[in-house]
């Protein structure tokens, strides 16, 4: 039996803080060549959280979530979700886990609709079920209209969206967003909002990386600070804010670089 049985308030496996996990990795170690990209992370998602993870260009937050979810192979250190090993048991960890990757690589000449169609045929839930879900997704997700047009046409914003109803098309438990919102408008923006706090409310797990600090501050209860391949806060929002902004407090955990202030002295100048 996996965490996820005991859904929000089960003490199948109690974290530190005395929440039962969603996500939990040790030792997570990854390098490129010389470059450490993710160096000993040990990062906690409580089961139920809308959870962040944050920090810096090149801090390491892709490379974590990549091996998290079963698409990079860690060097080192072991990831469980709901508590179950993903290098161990990978099959077992997909049918729980859904993933919007960075790059969102998808199957360019299908229609949106037949993109939802063949993800849930492949995830084995029962055809009339597959189409019931996804004309829902369609609708929710404002892309009715756009069903059958492929998705080599679909604008940055659609592409995200239905990527987003792929993910959730077999209801998981845990939902992994890299990015989620880059390029995306804030009329489609407020669309996925929406649908990931309804997801959230029924008691899973979305955990997701973002540069926009307003919006993990608007929407997380947990968040990770990683920096240079390191894990450097960890907590409750308000723990890891203290009585600062979000923007103000990652800030002082990475360290402001200030690099703007000396050079530079040409641009703008009037001198050829
Ligand atoms: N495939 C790769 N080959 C070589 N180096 C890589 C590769 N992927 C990531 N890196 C390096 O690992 C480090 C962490 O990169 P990663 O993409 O995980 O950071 P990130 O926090 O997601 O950054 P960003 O916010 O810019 O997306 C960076 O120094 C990056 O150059």
């Amino acid at each position: 039996m996996t965490d996820f049985a005991g859904g929000p308030g089960s003490a199948a496996s109690a974290g530190s803080a005395g929440h039962p996990e969603a996500v939990r990795t040790r030792g997570l170690y990854k390098r490129f060549g010389q470059q450490v990209a993710v160096g000993g992370v040990d990062l906690v998602v409580p089961l139920g959280s809308f959870a962040g993870l944050v920090g810096p260009n090149g801090a390491g937050k892709t490379t974590t979530l990549s091996m998290i979810t079963g698409l990079l192979m860690p060097d080192g250190g072991s990831v469980e979700v709901g508590g179950i090993d993903v290098w161990r048991d990978p099959v077992a960890v997909k049918a729980h886990v859904g993933v919007l990757p960075e790059g969102l690589r998808l199957f360019e000449r299908l229609s949106g609709r037949e993109l939802l169609s063949y993800n849930g045929q492949i995830r084995g839930i029962p055809k009339e079920e597959v189409t019931r879900r996804a004309e829902e997704l369609l609708r929710v997700m404002d892309l009715a209209d756009s069903a059958d047009k492929l998705v080599v046409d679909y604008s940055t914003g659609m592409r995200k969206k239905i990527a987003l109803a792929a993910a959730l098309l077999h209801n998981p438990k845990v939902l992994f967003l890299d990015e989620p919102f880059e390029g995306v408008d804030p009329v489609s923006a407020n669309t996925l909002v929406e649908v990931l706090r309804r997801y959230t409310a029924s008691g899973s797990t979305v955990v997701f990386s973002s540069h926009v600090m307003e919006l993990v501050e608007r929407l997380c209860d947990w968040v990770s600070v990683m920096n240079h391949g390191h894990i450097v806060a960890q907590g409750t929002l308000a723990e890891v804010r203290g009585d600062h902004t979000l923007n103000d407090a990652l800030l002082h955990l990475v360290g402001a670089r200030g690099n703007g202030e000396e050079g530079l002295s040409w641009l703008g100048s009037s001198s050829a």
